[in-house]
């Protein structure tokens, strides 16, 4: 058999990417402990497990030096994707939304809107779609300063709790789009490697299917 490499998403969904592998009976053991090791294996499991930031899992899966990914499906409608999205895990869920100052009015002035977000291609798309012209400013972390600061009249984040919004006298206009973490695989390692491939979506499947 044919030994697979999956890169995983480092920060909110590793833990949860981790308990899904044990709950499929693979030794997570390294992964768990990994010091400055970068590359974990599965002591039961013909598994190599890499931790990346979101777009680096997209890229690895893309360029084929990684066979399958976990990644959310905000990183892949940012992204764009040339790979196969196989299974919603359930996990990481959130979403994304267009959030402006509480009693703020949006809508109603004709000047261009600026707009700061983490995500410019999902903030583009979404105001593309409105017919609407706005200026997209790309902020790193911590968009919600950028309304407050008075950079921007809107932003287009993520949202789980609304607890960041509220505290920042923000409020949610719109929804854009329901967020949750996928499993993504290369297209040639999927033929390529299709039995294994198969095998471990199968046991992802059925542990997804245990837990609901
Ligand atoms: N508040 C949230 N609730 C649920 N899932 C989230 C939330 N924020 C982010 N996520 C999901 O977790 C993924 C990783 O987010 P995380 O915050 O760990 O790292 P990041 O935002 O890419 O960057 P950084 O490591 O710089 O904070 C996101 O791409 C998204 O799919
Ligand atoms: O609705 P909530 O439960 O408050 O979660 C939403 C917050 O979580 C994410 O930020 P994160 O903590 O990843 O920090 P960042 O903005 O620096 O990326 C997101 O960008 C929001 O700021």
């Amino acid at each position: 058999m044919n030994r697979l490499r999956i890169a995983l998403t480092k920060g909110r969904l590793q833990e949860e990417s981790v308990a899904l592998f044990e709950r499929m009976g693979l030794d997570c053991t390294q992964v768990k402990n990994p010091g400055r090791r970068l590359v974990h294996s599965v002591s039961n499991y013909p598994l190599d497990i890499v931790l990346a930031k979101a777009p680096d899992v997209v890229t690895y899966v893309e360029h084929g030096v990684c066979d399958l990914g976990i990644v959310g499906k905000d990183t892949i409608l940012e992204m764009g994707r040339s790979f196969y999205e196989v299974l919603d895990l359930g996990f990481g869920r959130c979403r994304f939304a267009l959030a402006v100052r509480d009693g703020e009015d949006f809508y109603g002035t004709y000047k261009t809107r600026r707009i700061a977000t983490k995500y410019p291609a999902v903030a583009r798309a979404f105001f593309a779609d409105k017919g609407m012209d706005v200026s997209v400013i790309k902020i790193e972390g911590s968009v919600e300063l950028a309304p407050l600061l008075g950079l921007a009249d809107a932003i287009v984040d993520l949202v789980e709790t609304g607890a960041t919004l509220r505290e920042n006298g923000l409020v949610p206009i719109e929804d854009i789009h329901q967020i949750s973490a996928r499993l993504i695989v290369n297209t040639a390692s999927m033929k390529l490697y299709k039995p294994e491939i198969l095998d471990f979506v199968g046991k992802c499947e059925r542990a997804l299917e245990e837990t609901k």
